[in-house]
């Protein structure tokens, strides 16, 4: 097993100009898979609520069901730094309810740090927080719990008020203690900017090139739902195409009565199964082929 990814892993990453991959999971199967596949930072994120539970936005999630899903996603995790999301409403009442919430996260979810939506008016709940020594990953820009007051999913500081107002955000969360920066859906130009002027790393989504590392919902990367299609995420394999076609050809098995076959059943001491449209002294369905139906099979005594 290679080196566990720490925050100071990260940070040296960025010292040493080496980009930080993060993609989200949230189950074990696609943490193991997706650390194998080299991730440094897997996000158990709120999105979850989208892609996982259905809803059309992040705000209906949990803190029991994001330490469920954290606690799948830490077990299947082996190098990956992961990071636990706070849901919507665990940490925006009070300081103390903040520090509480991100204590779960950790003692009971398994993760290495924990993440939360919000600029310079979260200061303090950040450094609580990281006084906890819990560290705190930042997120700035389109900041999908915000989705109401954005009035949607709509691109943040193209204009130079909102920049600098996202900059300012960016060096307080900073000073506050954060050790890394989700920068998502904002201009290219000001992703570079902000990771000009901060020492941490910035790890962008829909916020350019310029970012010290990436991030992608990992069911976007692999292309599972054909219609949602933002302008930043690109499919790196058609999984609808492959899941679909996988299942759609197991179907076409079973309707057939193909599927199971003679290496994917057990055998009976006692009984021999015999095909209604077969001969009894032939194999069980050997002649029916492609969607060509077989009859009701039997059990006679051998
Ligand atoms: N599957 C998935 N991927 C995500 O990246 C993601 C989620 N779910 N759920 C939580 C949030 C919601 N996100 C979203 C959802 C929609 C857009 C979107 O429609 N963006 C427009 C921007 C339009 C504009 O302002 O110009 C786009 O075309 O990119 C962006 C981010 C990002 N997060
Ligand atoms: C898109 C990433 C940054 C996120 O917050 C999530 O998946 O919830
Ligand atoms: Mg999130």
């Amino acid at each position: 097993m290679k080196d566990k990814v720490t925050i100071h892993t990260l940070k040296r990453l960025k010292q040493s100009g080496q980009k930080i991959c993060m993609v989200t999971a949230y189950d074990a199967t696609f943490a193991r898979l997706l650390d194998e596949a080299g991730a440094d930072v897997l996000l158990v994120g709120d999105s979850l609520g989208m892609v996982v539970q259905g809803h059309d936005s992040t705000l209906p999630v949990t803190m029991d069901q994001m330490i469920y899903h954290c606690t799948a996603v830490t077990r299947g995790a082996r190098r990956a730094h992961v990071v636990g999301d706070m849901p919507f409403m665990s940490y925006q009442t009070s300081v103390e309810a903040a520090v509480r919430n991100a204590g779960r996260l950790v003692a009971e979810g398994g993760v290495g740090s924990v993440k939360l939506e919000g600029g310079a008016e979260f200061a303090e709940t950040v450094a609580a927080i990281t006084r906890a020594s819990i560290p705190v990953m930042g997120h700035l820009g389109l900041t999908p719990q915000s989705v109401h007051k954005m009035g949607g999913y709509v691109v943040q500081g193209k204009d130079e008020n909102a920049a600098r107002k996202i900059l300012h955000d960016a060096q307080a969360l900073e000073r506050a203690g954060c050790y890394a920066l989700v920068l998502e859906g904002v201009p290219a130009e000001l992703g570079w900017q902000i990771t000009q002027r901060l020492s941490i790393p910035t790890i962008g989504i829909g916020a350019g090139v310029a970012c010290d590392g990436q991030v992608l919902v990992c069911y976007d990367l692999l292309g599972m739902n054909p219609n949602f299609k933002p302008k930043f995420v690109k499919r790196y394999a058609d999984l609808h195409g492959s899941i679909t076609g996988a299942a759609g050809a197991f179907f076409a098995e079973v309707r057939a009565g193909t599927f199971p076959d003679e290496d994917h059943s057990f055998h009976s001491k006692t009984l021999r199964l015999v095909a209604s449209n077969a001969h009894p002294a032939t194999e069980g369905a050997e002649g029916a082929e492609g969607t060509e139906k077989v009859g009701p099979v039997y059990g006679v005594p051998v």
